[in-house]
Parts: structure tokens; C-alpha cells; sequence
């Protein structure tokens, strides 16, 4: 049975990619992100579902202020700096500080009606940044959004293979393709002496993705002036070697 719900009449999304991760602080939605700069700028109409809906971070990395309106049916998405659509609940709470607490099937409703009640104007690429880990919630965004595939973020620790793991399963159950592997925060290179360091334990991403099957890998350092970007809500400034990365990585994506 097919749970997946219909876009809004007028609405246009061509793909869909999921962003996920096992476990919550590795930079999923920095990933998010930075992956809508990288297809914006290769020509991409872009647009980003932020489906962390209790711990939405994607409109303050934008720099984006105005809330989203409505014509009492649909809900038009906030436009960043470049042109990229944006929903969020941040676009949606009076204060952007205002916590959202609400249990799962209320969060649920909510990524469905961010699917079905959005006027997503001609969107060529859609980056959904999906709740962290494996649990209800994710799933049931997996059950109403037609993810095409799905981008793994995660940093070199020891437990990582078994958070890949879940996600792997995870996308497997809901019989979705995997697309790639960001590991973010792989490493830090010294300004002085450009030499780098693992911050967080040697990667082993290559022997894992290998492990099912997955080709499409970047690496990403530890970047201060990309996490300055992001408070400062101008990802869409940055232009450090990651985001020429992760342009190829993109590429491979589609
Ligand atoms: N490569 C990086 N270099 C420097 N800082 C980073 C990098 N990636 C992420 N950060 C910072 O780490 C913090 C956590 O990132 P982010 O909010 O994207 O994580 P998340 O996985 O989406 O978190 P959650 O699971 O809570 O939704 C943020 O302050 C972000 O700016």
C-alpha cells in the first residue's frame, strides 16, 4: 500500500532527496544546506523541506527573517538570497526561539502538510532535511514524501558503523535508494601548517559505504569559517574547498 501523499495543484518537484542521519549534532542540516548552495549554483531550481520540525536550523543559516503567508489554502515558501524555496516551522512560529513541543503524529502531520500544502514553484532538485536518527518520526516522513534517495551524513567516531548501518536499514525498509555518504568533520587542516589532523578518530568511511555498496563519498573538514557562515545566515556566502566538494558529490547524485 502507498501511503505517499500528492503535491498541491500548481506544485511542481521533480526529485526528492532525503538527508539523514543515524544520530543527532553531525551536521545534517549544515549538509542540507550546503548541498542547496552546491545545486543552486549548478543551475538547479532548488528547494529545501526542513522536516526537523523541533530543531529546525535551516532558515537562520539562510539569514532569512520573513515568515511564510498564505492564501488561507496554500502556503507560499520563503525565497533565500539566490532563490531557493524554503519551509521551515521556524517560518511558521511567531519566535523563532519558540519551542516546538509537540508529540510525534503531530510532527508528522506537519512534514505531510510541508509536502502537500506548499506552493513549490517549479522545483527541480528538493533537499529534505529529515529528523535526526531512526526512529517513528523519520519513518513516517519516509511514508508521506515520495523520496527519491537519500544523502547519509555522519563523522568519523567508532560507532559509526552501526549508526550507518541503521540508516542503511532504514532506507531499505522504506525501499529507498542511498545515493552517497557525507562524512562531515572528517578532519581539521591547520591554517599555518595546511597539515591535517583527525579530530574525531581516523575515518573508515571507505570500508563502510564498500561495505553496501555505496560509491558517491565526500569528506568534509572541520570548518570554522563555515560554521561562522551559517550563524551568521550566509551560507550561501561561503566558498571554502567543501563546497566545491560537495558540487561533485551533488553531481553524482543526479
Ligand atoms: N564541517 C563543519 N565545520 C564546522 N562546524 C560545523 C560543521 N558542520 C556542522 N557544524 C556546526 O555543528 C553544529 C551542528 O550542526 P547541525 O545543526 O547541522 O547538525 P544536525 O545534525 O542537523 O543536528 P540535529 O541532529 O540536532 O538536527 C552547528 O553549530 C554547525 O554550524
Amino acid at each position: 500500500m502507498d501511503f505517499r501523499k500528492s503535491l498541491h495543484e500548481g506544485s511542481s518537484v521533480k526529485k526528492v532527496i532525503g538527508v539523514v542521519s543515524g544520530k543527532g549534532g553531525v551536521g545534517k542540516s549544515m549538509i542540507t544546506s550546503l548541498l542547496a548552495v552546491a545545486a543552486q549554483q549548478s543551475g538547479a531550481r532548488t528547494a529545501i523541506l526542513d522536516a526537523d520540525i523541533t530543531g529546525p536550523s535551516i532558515p537562520r543559516a539562510f539569514g532569512i527573517k520573513s515568515k511564510a503567508s498564505s492564501d488561507g489554502v496554500v502556503l507560499m515558501p520563503v525565497s533565500s538570497k539566490t532563490g531557493i524555496q524554503i519551509m521551515s516551522t521556524n517560518l511558521l512560529l511567531a519566535n523563532e526561539t519558540d519551542p516546538v513541543i509537540w508529540r510525534g503524529p503531530v510532527i508528522a502531520g506537519c512534514v505531510e502538510q510541508f509536502w502537500t500544502d506548499v506552493m513549490w514553484n517549479d522545483v527541480d532538485v528538493m533537499l529534505v532535511d529529515m529528523p535526526p536518527g531512526t526512529g517513528d518520526v523519520p519513518l513516517t516522513v519516509f511514508q508521506s514524501i515520495p523520496v527519491d534517495g537519500i544523502v547519509i551524513v555522519t563523522t568519523p567516531q567508532e560507532l559509526v558503523g552501526m549508526i550507518v548501518e541503521k540508516a542503511v536499514n532504514m532506507a531499505s525498509t522504506m525501499n529507498v535508494p542511498i545515493l552517497g555518504i557525507v562524512e562531515n568533520m572528517s578532519y581539521f587542516e591547520c591554517p599555518d601548517c595546511k597539515s591535517r589532523h583527525e579530530i574525531f578518530g581516523k575515518s573508515h568511511i571507505e570500508e563502510i559505504a564498500a561495505q553496501y555498496g555505496i560509491s558517491n563519498i565526500a569528506k568534509l573538514p572541520i570548518d570554522s569559517s563555515l560554521a561562522a557562515n551559517a550563524d551568521a545566515g550566509t551560507v550561501e556566502d561561503y566558498s571554502g574547498a567543501d563546497l566545491a566538494e560537495l558540487k561533485a558529490f551533488y553531481s553524482t547524485l543526479m
